[in-house]
């Protein structure tokens, strides 16, 4: 069984067992549910962003343990203040080190949009996405058919969240449809880690000029940046550049001044 599929068979376990503990009705009465989220999309496109979309990763299953130490609080403050443009939270817990209380505390910390990352599947995850207060979802072409793709991203929308799609090769670009506010291209393959920034340049062409597209996974250096931005990629999600260092917040600083530098 590929790392995938793992991931996504204990996902169906998780969400069967949080919707027992935690029912919708009690996720829709959470103070969160009922805030106005704000748009990721236009974070990434307002004149002078950055498009830097920080993320806090604990660990991966293709690196281990990145970061034991940074909180959260500090880190997502540090990173809104370094000039991201969005934050990424990851919520997964048995693979990432991550949890919703996370991506809770992240919002009481900074004003900038919030994505919620994990592997969605179910409706009931977009509920909770609401309810923790985030703002943008991921759904990831690997993991879903088509019509999965399509309800999952109208359902989202009609809670007001945006949806954020991540395709990684040719065949994904199908499951682009109408409710998608931002492509995100993956550089890594979640099947073998293999990364590789070429697959940003390779699928960004075959994109409608009108998409809002993002490059993820495998960022390290500023110059790549300035070649993103010059294929037309608005948003930059890194995470182990940033992490893996004692003070995050400050690798995202000197990150950014030295793609200002360029
Ligand atoms: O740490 P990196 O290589 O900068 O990558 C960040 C982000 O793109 C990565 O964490 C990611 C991209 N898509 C995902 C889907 C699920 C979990 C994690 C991810």
């Amino acid at each position: 069984m590929s790392i995938l599929d793992k991931i996504v068979s204990r996902k169906k376990e998780e969400v069967e067992a949080n919707k027992k503990s935690l029912p919708v009705s009690r996720l829709e009465s959470t103070s969160h549910f009922k805030r106005s989220p704000l748009s990721f999309k236009k974070a990434l496109t307002r004149r002078g962003a950055s498009g830097i979309i920080a993320e806090f990763k604990r660990r991966s299953p293709s690196k281990g343990l990145l970061n034991g130490h940074a909180d959260v609080i500090a880190t997502a403050s540090a990173y809104e203040l370094a000039g991201a443009s969005a934050l990424s939270v990851l919520t997964d817990v048995d693979f990432f080190g991550g949890s919703n209380e996370n991506l809770e505390k992240a919002r009481a910390a900074v004003t900038i949009p919030i994505l919620r990352k994990d592997f969605i599947i179910d409706e009931y995850q977009l509920l909770e996405a609401k309810a923790i207060g985030a703002d943008v979802i991921l759904l990831i072409a690997a993991i879903l058919s088509v019509h999965e793709t399509e309800k999952l991203a109208r359902f989202a929308r009609s809670l007001g969240l945006e949806v954020l799609l991540e395709v990684h090769n040719e065949q994904e670009l199908g499951h682009i449809n109408h409710f998608v506010d931002v492509v995100g291209i993956n550089n890594r393959n979640l099947n073998d880690f293999s990364t590789d920034v070429q697959t940003s340049f390779r699928l960004g062409e075959l994109l409608p000029a009108s998409a809002v597209k993002i490059s993820e996974s495998a960022i390290s250096q500023p110059a790549v940046i300035v070649q993103l931005k010059e294929a037309g990629f608005r948003g930059f999600l890194i995470g182990e550049t940033f992490m893996k260092e004692a003070d995050p917040g400050k690798a995202c600083e000197e990150f950014i001044k030295a793609v200002n530098t360029l």
